[in-house]
């Protein structure tokens, strides 16, 4: 059981932000695909603020996909509100929310060269405008020299900025992006990303992203809402999620983390690793995260547990080490000057505070 000391500030962060006006308000969704069995999308809820970018990242098979064709209007909700600027739009056709979205395959007209992909998006507008608009818009994505070229003369990372482009160039209050990056390798990956990002923002657009790469959500989202098994589990700022896991699973997900059980007093808890500093101070039995970079391995002997190095990964930047002591793994992440070897024994200090976790 943890006993939590509420007079201090919570660190729990499952909470959803009220924005004044958010662009986008969810709540209650759910969804479930055949009668009695059980619901893949289980009462999410959040809002999205105008300009902002929110990533819903979690395993394959959360929920993530089925939430976002909920907003755009191809899955109906079994329950659960959307509104867009204010306005209830559960009943509304996909084509009358006027959501833009990218999936991860382009979709882009193969017979079209580039500025006939992005003018097809404008419909609306005289003919006449329509190649000077694409052009502005192929120039927003770098490729205006290009806009004659056809899809398939395009690297995938071109072929997904041409797809950005035609969904800006519908000039949508809100862009779905569903994995847009996955098909790119890792390099092309990165900088696509990048560049996406820096273009959504000079656009003022309001996105949500789909992805279970964890990288990913950290460096593109203003803020990265975690699922699990159809839930939201915790809604925050990338840094709050990263440093302030709720729970244990968005804890692993995020990446690797110490999973310590401890006996809290105050803002003290006795692990394995000793004494150790625990936000929010709680009192019991708790169980807390401490991200391996917070662990510094020592040659000098301190008030904390020694233990044995019995993996050692070299990472470039970093090492990545597994250490055992009494049956129990621990894992720490140093700068890779500092060398340490297999079999040695060292001192593990921790440098920060550990999350008390929810469950
Ligand atoms: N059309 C469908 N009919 C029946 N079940 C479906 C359908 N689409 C998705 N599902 C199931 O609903 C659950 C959630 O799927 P969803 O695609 O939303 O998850 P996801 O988090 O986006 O996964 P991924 O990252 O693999 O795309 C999964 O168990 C999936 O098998």
């Amino acid at each position: 059981m943890i006993a939590l000391d509420l007079t201090s500030p919570s660190v729990f962060t499952t909470s959803v932000r009220r924005a004044a006006n958010p662009l986008l308000r969810i709540s209650g969704l759910c969804k479930r695909y055949r009668r009695n069995s059980s619901l893949v999308v289980d009462h999410v809820g959040f809002e999205l603020g105008n300009g902002e970018i929110l990533a819903l990242l979690g395993p394959s098979g959360c929920g993530k996909t089925t939430t976002l064709r909920m907003i755009a209007g191809f899955e109906q909700p079994e329950a659960g509100d959307i509104y867009l600027d204010g306005r209830r739009i559960n009943a509304l056709s996909p084509q009358q929310r006027h959501i833009g979205i990218v999936f991860q395959d382009y979709a882009l007209f193969p017979h079209m060269n580039l500025a006939q992909n992005v003018a097809f998006a404008m419909p609306h507008r005289p003919k006449a405008e329509r190649a000077a608009k694409a052009r502005e818009w192929l120039d927003l994505v770098g490729l205006a020299d290009l806009a004659s070229r056809m899809p398939d003369e395009l690297s995938g990372g071109q072929q997904q900025r041409v797809a950005l482009a035609r969904t800006l160039a519908a000039e949508p209050r809100l862009i779905l992006l569903d994995e847009p990056f996955s098909n790119l390798d890792a390099a092309l990956r990165e900088t696509t990303r990048k560049e996406v990002r820096q273009m959504l923002k000079a656009a003022g657009t309001s996105v949500i992203l789909v992805t279970h790469d964890q990288a990913e959500a950290l460096s593109f989202a203003d803020r990265i809402g975690v699922m699990h098994g159809g839930r939201l589990v915790q809604v925050g700022a990338p840094e709050q999620v990263y440093q302030q896991p709720a729970n244990a699973f968005v804890a692993e997900f995020l990446g690797h983390t110490n999973l310590l059980e401890g006996e809290a007093q105050g803002e003290i808890a006795q692990t394995a690793l000793g004494p150790i500093a625990i936000t929010p101070p709680a009192r019991g039995a708790v169980r807390v995260s401490l991200r391996p970079e917070h662990l510094t391995l020592s040659s000098v002997s301190c008030n904390c547990c020694s233990a044995t190095i019995v993996e050692r990964e070299f990472r470039g930047h970093d090492c990545f080490y597994l250490l055992e002591q009494q049956g129990q793994r621990f894992c720490a992440i140093t700068p890779s000057h500092i060398q340490w070897r297999i079999g040695e024994r060292v001192h593990l200090e921790p440098q920060r505070t550990a999350t008390v976790l929810q469950e």
